[in-house]
């Protein structure tokens, strides 16, 4: 018998800053590599909001397709025939004009996170991907890893009992002597014209953490948004530099305990010293999930009934060889959006769109709390094509 070709997805890139990099290098990479033989992932364009010379160099720098299409706009790219799917990898301020502007022209669209600064921006996105017939996706690449699966399988299949507690922690030590942290207040992470701040940036992270685990892992009628109470500490750009959210799920008696925060460090020696980023805790064990929470490398397995033995399991980003050893591990997430495109699918069992407005109004809601406020260019859920967010005039 024939072997059937892959799929092959024809991804549009927007914007050329660190993470679309990294992402263009994992999607060039061979799929056979991660042992993927039913898709593949062809760059046929790249936009940059401030000159075609620097998408140039930008294909350049990723050793990609001297055939992709190079644009100096966003408004360019998302014109192209030739473009299957939008990657969105712009500030989150910039999500929800670019994201719209994409499914506007009838791009199927991955947007990363966060997916946008309010749930009512996440909602219009929603309802214009449903309208338009397009698949639309928040790019939480973590919940794609083989250990993020077994993980949620180990909790549906009961392995450590009723899952009654997740504790989850991304922060960064990022502290300096003088008080300040050491971004200069212009930069994403802490400015509020960008939507700076922990919560939005690397909270997504411990929230992921706290939903995979208490919320998707529920059958779906018995899902529950949580009870959300939260505390932040602004840094002097008025963007939150600390904060804590305690996500309670009163139905099933279970509480998730976001951490996050840019002034001291999950993991301080960056050997995980300081023990586990999660901990999954049921009535029958506990799941520890070593960090960083947005990339763990290993989990353990304490059965209440273990006899202190522990199960520990690496888990392995693989690379290529023929492209300088790369490999990431966000070609898992490209992989997925591949199959929901060719399956016509319009979004993904594993980031639903409902997922993606609780965690939404989650963080909306923790901000609140925390008397963080983001200006109204990049709050509003009116979508203006010309807005400077999607012409580059910054
Ligand atoms: N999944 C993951 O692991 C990660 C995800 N991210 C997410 O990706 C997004 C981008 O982050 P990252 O790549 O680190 O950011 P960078 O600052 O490195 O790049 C952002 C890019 O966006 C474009 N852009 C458009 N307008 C602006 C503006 N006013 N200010 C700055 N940049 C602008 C620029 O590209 P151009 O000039 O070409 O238009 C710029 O290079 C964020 O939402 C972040 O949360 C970030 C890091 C890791
Ligand atoms: O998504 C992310 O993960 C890694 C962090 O370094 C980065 O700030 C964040 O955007």
């Amino acid at each position: 018998m024939a072997a059937t070709s892959p799929y092959t997805v024809k991804w549009g890139i927007m914007a050329t800053g660190g993470i679309a990099a990294t992402f263009c290098k994992d999607i060039l990479t061979n799929p056979e590599t991660r042992g993927v033989s039913d898709v593949r992932h062809e760059i046929v364009a790249v936009s940059s909001s401030s000159s075609s010379d620097r998408a140039a160099a930008f294909i350049k720098d990723i050793k990609g397709p001297s055939t992709a299409k190079l644009y100096g706009s966003y408004h360019e790219l998302v014109a192209d025939p030739n473009v299957d799917i939008v990657y969105v990898a712009t500030p989150h301020s910039h999500h929800f004009q670019n994201a719209m502007l994409a499914l506007e022209a009838g791009k199927h669209v991955l947007c990363e996170k966060a997916f946008t600064v309010t749930a009512s921006q996440v909602k219009k996105l929603v309802e214009k991907a449903k309208a338009k017939n397009l698949f639309l996706m928040e790019a939480v690449w973590t919940r794609f890893f083989p250990l993020s699966i077994k993980i949620r399988e180990l909790i549906t299949s009961g392995a450590i009992g009723t899952v009654h507690r997740t504790i989850a922690d991304l922060s960064f030590n990022s502290s300096q002597p003088d008080g300040n942290l050491e971004f200069p207040d212009t930069n994403r992470m802490v400015n509020l014209d960008l939507a700076g701040g922990a919560v939005l940036d690397l909270g997504i992270y411990s929230l992921t953490w706290v939903f995979q685990t208490l919320y998707h892992t529920q059958p779906e009628a018995q899902k529950e948004a949580p009870r959300v109470t939260a505390a932040s500490n602004q840094y002097r750009t008025g963007a939150d530099e600390q904060t804590t959210i305690i996500c309670q799920f009163p139905q099933h008696k279970s509480m998730g305990v976001a951490l996050t925060g840019l002034r001291v460090a999950t993991d301080p020696d960056g050997h995980n010293t300081a023990g586990p980023a999660v901990r999954i805790q049921g009535t029958k064990g506990e799941i520890q999930v070593m960090g960083p929470a947005y990339r763990p490398g290993q989990y353990k397995v304490i059965k209440k009934d273990g006899g202190g033995k522990v199960e520990v399991v690496e888990c392995d980003y693989p690379k290529d060889p023929a492209r300088d050893n790369w490999g990431h591990g966000m070609y898992w997430e490209a992989d997925e959006c591949a199959r929901c495109l060719r399956d016509g699918r319009l979004q993904s069992d594993s980031m639903p769109w409902s997922e993606s407005i609780t965690i939404m109004e989650t963080m909306e809601s923790a901000l609140k709390q925390g008397g963080i406020t983001y200006p109204d260019l990049i709050t509003t859920d009116v979508y203006d094509p010309q807005s400077p967010l999607n012409t580059g005039s910054r």
